[in-house]
């Protein structure tokens, strides 16, 4: 199934996260369950923490992605975008706030609930919900911007 990142511009589908030309990446789709969003994942045996149960830093990784798909589905839908070629808007994680409630258990599949608390203009809040065999284990929080034309730049690039 496609899902938001399939719509992302060629050079924004690299992210390791969520991009969609990265073999070696998780390539999560994110998508609309009504009100919400939502994605889901199978972790392998290799993310493993403790035997039994998922690496954390994977589950933070895998909200961060859900939580900037979330956004962009946001800002799409908030600026009437019809998501029909490489046109969807693209945000980067500000700030990623995660809470671990259980040990999460490998071997089914993860659901990730977006919950838009907050959107403005060009920066929108995702409450998250991580699921596994029914069980809420893991919240979080993703504050995600639209990348600035200068991302990446240093902020006097143009005195230099
Ligand atoms: C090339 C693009 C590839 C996209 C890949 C995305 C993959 C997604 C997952 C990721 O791993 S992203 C990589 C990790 N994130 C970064 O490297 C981002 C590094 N930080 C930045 O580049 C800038 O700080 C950032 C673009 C996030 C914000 O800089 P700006 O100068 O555009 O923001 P500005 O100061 O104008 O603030 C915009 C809004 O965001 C808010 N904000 C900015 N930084 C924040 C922060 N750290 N925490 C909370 N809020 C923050 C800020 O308060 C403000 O809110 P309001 O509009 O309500 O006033």
């Amino acid at each position: 199934m496609k899902g938001i990142q399939d719509y992302y511009p060629d050079h924004f589908a690299q992210c390791y996260g969520c991009g969609r030309l990265n073999e070696h990446g998780h390539q999560i789709k994110t998508n609309w369950n009504g009100a919400e969003t939502i994605t889901k994942f199978v972790p392998k045996t290799y993310h493993t923490a403790i035997p039994g149960f998922v690496y954390g830093g994977l589950l933070a990784s895998l909200i961060d992605c859900h939580g900037t798909g979330s956004a962009a589905l946001a800002l799409a839908k908030a600026k009437n975008i019809v998501l029909d070629k490489s046109n969807a808007p693209r945000c980067v994680t500000a700030s990623l706030q995660v809470k671990y409630l259980k040990p999460t258990p490998i071997g089914s599949e993860i659901e990730i609930k977006g919950i838009i608390s907050e959107i403005t203009e060009r920066k929108v809040k995702v409450s998250c919900e991580l699921f596994a065999d029914d069980m809420l284990c893991v919240t979080g929080e993703v504050i995600a911007v639209l990348v600035p034309d200068n991302f990446g730049k240093p902020k006097n690039a143009n005195l230099q």
